[in-house]
């Protein structure tokens, strides 16, 4: 079993050599530079686990190529070797966070145990690291909410389908809760402790969503002044969640088909081929047959995508789901702002009713700042926002009558006398009342 993997860098072929020899030997995995170009390079294609570089190197030196691992992959350790002139600065390096020194030739027995300590400290930074992305992927994972009949049949999907392979397609308005269901279909799945990379398609300009995707090599287009790893490779073993897929353009979801069909693909500007392994969950609020029944979006890539389909109906659809959210919200918002408060049950009876357009998201910020509003023990209509309270007037105002009811009662009245031809008895019958309320009704009114 392999120690670990080292990049030496040396502008020496000989030094190159010997080094490889001894640290191969060791039982180290051996990667060799000639120059910090070659360095950089190998630095992105593989998962290294410590650096040794020499100081002077023609060109960008040793110090350059610390200074580059510091920012771009700053838990792996670099030891430098050094010849006797330039001891001073690899002990500045030292100060600014390198592992260790070696002055040339080094005590090879005390390079190899530095080595390993350098290795071990490599990969308990990745743990510590991975460990504390994990746990602010659970604390950005909110409860999952199960009320309605239709919430809970969407949970028992997620359990029935979660560690599968197949593609999933997430359909529903905005704010219902796709993401959600894709991150529970992730960290509740096999693949919950690899990476859970979401793209949201429409957030990124049209022309950079390629690029953003499956990376780029150095020089591949004006501004390219390294290679980087697209959001693809960054999935590689965990999930890729494309977040409104019926977004992408027509020639990017040809590149996604290939990559779903083949499982590599190669990075803009490079001819390489770059295997990877990720599962795919995509969603949209927008109904995609519609879509490839006029050609935007590819008929291939949505039978390859829509393996299984969940749909997620709109809140309005599951009012059932409501006091069960807003309890889970309410305790959340209520322990940030250290407030202890209900809902007024008139302000229940409001939400009930409210067609939420948003969906959860809406209802969730709406209790946002109710809480932050509120003054008292309990939520009221004063805490809430125009739209909500509208909606009740509006819906009040539409049912109300038109005229006063006394009209309209006189009106009733005098039709039904004329269809019983002024039959007081009959008339009466046909309205429902007693002839005394009747004879009562017509003084009244004067009929
Ligand atoms: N069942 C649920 N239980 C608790 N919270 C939920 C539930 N469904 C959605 N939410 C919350 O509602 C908000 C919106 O959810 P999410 O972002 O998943 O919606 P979306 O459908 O992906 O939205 P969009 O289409 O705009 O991307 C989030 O804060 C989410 O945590």
């Amino acid at each position: 079993m392999s120690k670990g993997r080292v990049l030496v860098v040396d502008d020496e072929p000989n030094a190159l050599r010997v080094l490889s020899a001894i640290l191969g030997e060791a039982g180290f995995h051996v990667r060799t530079a000639s120059h910090v170009a070659e360095a950089k390079r190998l630095l992105h294609e593989d998962e290294l686990d410590a650096v040794i570089t020499d100081i002077r190197m023609p060109g960008e030196d040793g110090r350059q190529l610390f200074d580059y691992i510091q920012q771009e992959f700053s838990q792996i350790p670099v030891i430098f070797l050094t010849a006797f002139g330039s001891v001073e600065s690899a002990v500045r390096a030292m100060m600014e966070g390198a592992f260790y020194y070696f002055v040339k030739p080094p005590d090879y027995a005390a390079l190899k145990g530095i080595l390993a300590r350098a290795v071990e400290q490599c990969s308990l930074k990745r743990e510590v690291e991975e460990l504390k992305a994990r746990i602010s992927a659970g604390e950005r994972r909110p409860a999952f909410v199960v009320g309605s009949t239709s919430s809970r049949k969407i949970w028992e999907n997620i359990q029935i389908i979660k560690d599968a392979e197949s593609s999933v397609l997430i359909h529903g308005e905005t704010g219902t809760g796709k993401e959600l269901v894709a991150r529970a279909l992730h960290f509740q799945g096999v693949r919950k402790d690899r990476p859970f990379v979401a793209v949201n398609c429409a957030a990124i300009p049209k022309e950079l969503i390629e690029s953003e995707l499956f990376g780029y090599e150095k020089g591949a287009f004006t501004g390219a002044a390294s290679q980087r790893i697209g959001r693809v490779e960054q999935a590689a073993g965990g999930t890729l969640f494309l977040d409104e897929i019926g977004e992408l353009d027509i020639s990017v979801q040809a590149k996604l088909l290939r990559l779903l069909q083949e499982k590599e693909f190669e990075r803009l500007g490079g001819n390489r081929k770059v295997s990877v392994d990720f599962r795919l969950l995509a969603s949209t609020n927008r109904h995609l047959p519609d879509e490839v029944a006029q050609g935007t979006f590819r008929e291939d890539l949505f039978y390859r995508i829509n393996v299984f389909c969940i749909e997620v109906p709109p809140l309005r659809e599951r009012v059932s789901d409501i006091p069960l959210l807003v309890a889970e919200f309410l305790k959340e918002f209520c322990a940030r702002e250290n407030k202890l408060l209900s809902l007024s049950p008139a302000v229940m009876q409001l939400f009930e009713q409210y067609p939420w357009p948003g969906n959860i998201r809406q209802l969730r910020n709406v209790l946002e700042r109710a809480v932050v509003l509120s003054r008292g023990r309990e939520i009221t209509e004063l805490e809430l926002p125009v739209e909500i309270t509208a909606h009740r007037s509006a819906t009040i105002s539409s049912l109300a009558p038109v005229r006063p009811l006394k009209e309209a009662e006189a009106d009733l009245i005098r039709d039904a006398l004329e269809r019983c031809h002024g039959n007081k008895s009959q008339a009466a019958r046909l309205l429902g009342m007693s002839r005394k309320t009747l004879y009562k009704r017509i003084a009244d009114f004067n009929l």
